[in-house]
């Protein structure tokens, strides 16, 4: 998909909500354990039910990966899923890759051609070459860790090199790669106070931002930096849409958090004017 293809989503929605596809067999509703796929069952009925208020869906790997095989071919048919029934949905594979050139190619071969995602989380510890792989493929996109949202991002990514921070350093960095319009950037809802400094390193990219619901974030303190002209964040909420219940009505209660966030969304697009 390309940018115009998700920003043109993200008008006709009003909502730049991305919903987090992270399924636990200990935490979905007990009678989807029936089914011989009960993690599909349960992503097909949560998207069946929000795919109207959200532009992307992003699975986490890991929750897939814990399964072995199983998990891998629930992974499998969750975006053939969603490509097949839902195209104009953006799709991101949440497995935080990037190892030396030649293995990112294998890894950019396996979600971007294999599986068929838009686009890959990607770690940019390894630097420029194990990031320009992924960025080689037409329509597809990087996502690098920039700021993310867990405690530990003030280890290494908040803290001073010579005249600037580690995660300043990425994001001034990435810009001069090949293909660096294909780059988007993941940063915390958990750090809001850090979107000012970062839209002034890079105003266009898209913004992946987890980090509200769960874990505390807010809507209205991400879009207060992190709008730009072509709305540039993808504002993603998992556990707070997908566990709203464990009962039989699990489906209809992840509708109506998601609904809460895309009007959420709606009014920042507006207060904003940007629609
Ligand atoms: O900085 C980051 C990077 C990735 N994540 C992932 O996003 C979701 C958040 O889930 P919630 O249930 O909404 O908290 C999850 O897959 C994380 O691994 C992140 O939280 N922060």
């Amino acid at each position: 998909m390309t940018t115009t293809q998700l920003i043109e989503q993200i008008r006709k929605k009003q909502s730049f909500l991305c919903i987090g596809l992270d399924p636990d067999l200990d935490k979905i509703p007990t009678h989807l354990h029936q089914y011989e796929d009960p993690i599909f069952e349960f992503n097909k009925a949560i998207i069946d039910a929000t795919h109207h208020l959200c532009v992307a869906y992003k699975p986490n790997t890991a929750f897939y990966e814990c399964y072995g095989i199983k998990g891998w071919k629930s992974l499998e048919k969750t975006i053939q899923y969603l490509n097949n029934k839902y195209p104009e949905i953006f799709t991101i594979a949440d497995a935080k890759r990037g190892d030396i050139g030649n293995t990112s190619t294998r890894y950019a071969k396996a979600f971007f051609e294999q599986l068929n995602f838009d686009s890959i989380t990607v770690a940019p510890y390894m630097g420029k070459d194990s990031v320009e792989p992924f960025l080689s493929f037409k329509n597809k996109h990087t996502i690098l860790l920039a700021l993310t949202s867990n405690e530990g991002a003030l280890d290494f990514q908040t803290q001073n090199t010579t005249d600037t921070t580690l995660y300043k350093m990425v994001l001034e960095k990435s810009k001069t790669w090949k293909n660096a319009t294909q780059l988007m950037y993941v940063v915390g809802a958990t750090k809001a106070e850090y979107f000012k400094e970062i839209r002034n390193i890079v105003p266009d990219n898209f913004l992946l931002v987890p980090g509200v619901g769960a874990q505390g974030g807010s809507v209205e303190e991400v879009c207060k930096y992190g709008l730009n002209k072509n709305i540039g964040l993808l504002i993603n909420s998992s556990r707070g849409i997908i566990y709203a219940s464990n009962q039989s009505n699990f489906a209809v209660q992840a509708q109506i958090e998601a609904q809460k966030l895309q009007q959420e969304m709606q009014l920042e697009l507006t207060k904003h004017s940007i629609i």
